[in-house]
């Protein structure tokens, strides 16, 4: 199928909108959100029976997960963290992160772990993904930074994959987004205020 580019210019808009919606949250709200959402995420009976779960290191006005990381580590979780494929294009692999891990800037500006193929996890063996996105709408459906990324990650979730969650700022949910038959719907998603299921 394809679309209009009114369509693609539309879901364009929106990441700008949203986007700029989380940067406008103060300091401080981003302080509590990140608590709060700490406190839902660590308190799930997934994540409660999960041993690996992959983590994101916020940038962007993203729900700052280092209150949840510290926490996760504390519970004896084993975390991980995506790093860019070095020639696979716009795909993630997943490396352990401890509070040891050497962090690099990459090239969309994030820092990731150095890639090193030893701390590598496949993805039939992580429980829980923790999902980074820009909006997320009544259903459930995703719109992310528009690399593809997560999209290509999550394909085949249902088909043995790491269980997806998405964690993001309640304002950053809208009514109903454009939808692409490539993007795949998240079964929750937490936010400071709540817990999304679908
Ligand atoms: N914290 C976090 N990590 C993540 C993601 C995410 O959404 N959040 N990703 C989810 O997929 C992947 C990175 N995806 C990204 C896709 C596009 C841009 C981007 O367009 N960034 C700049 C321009 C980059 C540049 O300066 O060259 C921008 O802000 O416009 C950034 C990240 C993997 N790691
Ligand atoms: N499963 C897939 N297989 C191949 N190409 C894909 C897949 N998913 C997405 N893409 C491609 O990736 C590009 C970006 O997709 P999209 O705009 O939906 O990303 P996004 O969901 O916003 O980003 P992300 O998942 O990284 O947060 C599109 O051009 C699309 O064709």
């Amino acid at each position: 199928m394809l679309h209009t580019p009114q369509f693609t210019l539309a879901r364009q808009q929106l990441r700008t909108e949203i986007r700029q919606r989380r940067k406008n949250l103060t300091p401080e709200q981003q302080t509590h959100f990140a608590l709060q959402a700490a406190e839902r995420v660590a308190s799930h009976p997934k994540i409660r029976s999960a041993t690996t779960v992959s983590v994101f290191l916020s940038f962007d006005g993203e729900l700052d997960t280092a209150p949840l990381i510290q926490r996760l580590w504390q519970e004896g979780k084993q975390l991980y963290l995506p790093v860019l494929h070095p020639f696979s294009s716009h795909h993630l692999l997943f490396l352990h992160y401890t509070p040891q891990t050497l962090l690099v800037r990459n090239r969309l500006k994030i820092l990731e772990p150095q890639l090193d193929v030893t701390k590598v996890l496949p993805l039939t063996q992580l429980d829980i993904i923790l999902t980074p996105l820009v909006a997320f709408d009544n259903q459930g459906q995703r719109l992310g930074m528009g690399g593809g990324f997560y999209d290509r990650t999550l394909e085949h979730w249902q088909n043995g994959g790491p269980y997806p969650i998405g964690l993001a700022h309640d304002c950053q949910k809208v009514e109903e987004l454009p939808v692409e038959h490539w993007d795949v719907p998240l079964p929750e998603v937490i936010t400071p205020g709540n817990v999304w299921t679908w």
